[in-house]
């Protein structure tokens, strides 16, 4: 934990890209911080910059101008080779997709990230991560054997076996049935909880952000909403859809 308390700090984050000769603006200024052990779900209807927000908060785009801090560790100021060591140790990343490697079995796909960074990885410390996610007994089956479900837990497993400051979540139950995702959300759940990492989560789902202490919605690459404190599925999905009605009039009067 940083001495203010923040494991990751968004500070006026701004990107724009470049698409032929217009500039689309993905991200317009946007201030969002995540404190030690909490659990924030990022919301907001298709293109209100999502994505872009988590992928420039976790060191995997730049931002244009503003400023993201991880750790107490400000991005802008690393090179390329620091950058990706903080990635590494300090960062996890969940995909919609899993985007475990097909070729290795669970317990390999845990330990690929520490054996790339060249560290001793304890054979009982894989199997305890596994545990922990109730596949321990998977630990030598290949991502084609197991399930969804499954997979998206190994996936958890990996990202939180470098013990990050921060785990970010990309529609993590995005690609799942209905049980399968209250299994992966009751694992960040449980990750906030119990270890007192951060969890910041993307998601369309009232059901999943639900699971969060904080939720923002993001409209046009800002921050247009936001709910403090846990809050029900029902009041999250009210909310979503006056958000988007608000936007659809928008586009409809644009
Ligand atoms: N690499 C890129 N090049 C050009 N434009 C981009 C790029 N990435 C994102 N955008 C644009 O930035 C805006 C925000 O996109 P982003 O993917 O962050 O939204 P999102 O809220 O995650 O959407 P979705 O829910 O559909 O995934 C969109 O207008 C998108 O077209």
């Amino acid at each position: 934990m940083t001495k203010n308390g923040f494991a990751v700090e968004l500070r006026a984050a701004t990107r724009t890209y470049s698409v032929g000769r217009r500039a689309v603006t993905a991200l317009a200024g946007v201030d969002l911080t995540a404190a030690a052990a909490e659990f924030v779900a990022v919301m907001g209807p298709s293109g209100s910059g999502k994505s872009t927000l988590l992928h420039c908060a976790a060191g995997l785009d730049r931002l244009t101008s503003g400023e993201v801090v991880i750790d107490g560790v400000r991005l802008a100021g690393l090179s390329q080779r620091r950058l990706t060591v903080l990635r590494r140790d300090r960062v996890g990343f969940v995909f919609q997709a899993f985007n475990l490697l097909p070729a290795l079995t669970a317990a390999q796909n845990v330990a690929l990230p520490r054996l790339l960074a060249r560290r001793r990885v304890v054979p009982a410390e894989v199997t305890a991560a596994l545990d922990e996610v109730g596949l321990a007994d998977r630990a030598g089956h290949r991502p084609a054997e197991l399930s969804g479900g499954e997979q998206q837990r190994v996936a958890i497993a990996r990202a939180l076996f470098t013990r990050p400051a921060v785990l970010f979540a990309d529609e993590p139950t995005g690609a799942l049935d209905a049980a399968s995702g209250r299994e992966v959300l009751a694992l960040l759940r449980a990750a906030v909880n119990r270890r007192a990492r951060t969890v910041v989560m993307v998601t369309h789902d009232p059901f999943a952000a639900a699971h969060a202490d904080r939720v923002v919605w993001l409209g046009d690459g800002r921050i247009v909403d936001a709910l403090s404190g846990p809050a029900g599925t029902r009041e999250i999905a009210m909310r979503t859809a006056a958000l988007e009605e608000t936007s659809s009039l928008g586009e409809a009067r644009r």
